[in-house]
């Protein structure tokens, strides 16, 4: 995330770092959001055939050991089934990860919100972008979880010619821009909006931000939007 700020700790309970080992060490390769006691949301970029994953819940700062932290192994993998790396452009950045085993849910575990079909968060809408991305282009990831709030950008602006252009989908949403945004690293992970009930949603899945930096003038990060999938998602987590 970049020009952020240190999330309070555990204000994101869904939060989950995706780890993949290297060797005999697990790292942090993406976000994720915990939606069901044994289920992660995450893009599918994250996902490459082969890796072995873990995820980490509870997590705050990645430095220290701080007796939150919960580790579950991978059970299953569903990737969109219309996701294709080489056509990032198409959207459709999910993945499903069943756990092996619920965590605990408690203070600093808990289950976000998924939105109604095709709800749309309004223009302007306040929305926080959590994640432990990159701090700025090629910088430094931190320790400690990151938030920032993104301004929604309706999609007539996010789509205009000098802005993403056909890269946007009406599956997606934008938000952010050149000074606030995603960073590599906090892919995966939610974009956090309030609801009229006080209640956290997450609207998005960070997808993808500018190939030449990340927070780019008129390139906003671009998240999967999670309530044009709301019957895939019903359908797989009722499947597997
Ligand atoms: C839509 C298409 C023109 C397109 C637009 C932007 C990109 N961005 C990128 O490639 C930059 C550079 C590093 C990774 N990255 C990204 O945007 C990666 C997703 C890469 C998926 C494709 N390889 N996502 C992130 O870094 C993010 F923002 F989710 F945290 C790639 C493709």
């Amino acid at each position: 995330v970049v020009n952020g700020e240190d999330a309070r700790p555990h204000s994101w309970p869904w939060q989950i770092s995706l780890q993949v080992k290297h060797g005999s060490r697990y790292h942090h390769t993406c976000g994720g959001t915990l939606i069901g006691p044994r289920w992660v949301l995450t893009a599918g970029h994250c996902i490459w055939p082969g890796d072995v994953y873990r995820v980490v819940l509870g997590e705050y700062d990645m430095s220290k050991q701080e007796g939150t932290e919960q580790i579950r192994d991978v059970l299953r993998i569903i990737v969109h089934p219309l996701w294709d790396i080489d056509r990032v452009a198409d959207g459709n950045d999910l993945a499903l990860l069943k756990l092996d085993k619920s965590p605990i849910m408690n203070d600093s575990v808990g289950l976000a919100c998924l939105p109604e079909a095709e709800e749309i968060p309004s223009h302007g809408a306040a929305c926080y972008i959590s994640g432990w991305g990159n701090l700025y282009t090629h910088g430094p990831m931190p320790d400690r979880l990151q938030q920032a709030l993104l301004p929604v950008v309706e999609y007539s602006v996010c789509s205009r010619s000098d802005w993403w252009g056909i890269n946007v989908k009406t599956t997606m949403i934008c938000a952010g821009g050149d000074v606030v945004s995603g960073c590599n690293g906090d892919s995966g992970g939610p974009l956090n909006c309030m609801g009229q009930d006080g209640r956290w949603y997450v609207q998005g899945v960070t997808s993808f931000v500018s190939s030449r930096t990340c927070n780019e003038v008129k390139k906003p990060t671009v998240f999967t939007r999670t309530s044009a999938f709301t019957e895939w998602l019903s359908e797989v987590m009722l499947k597997y």
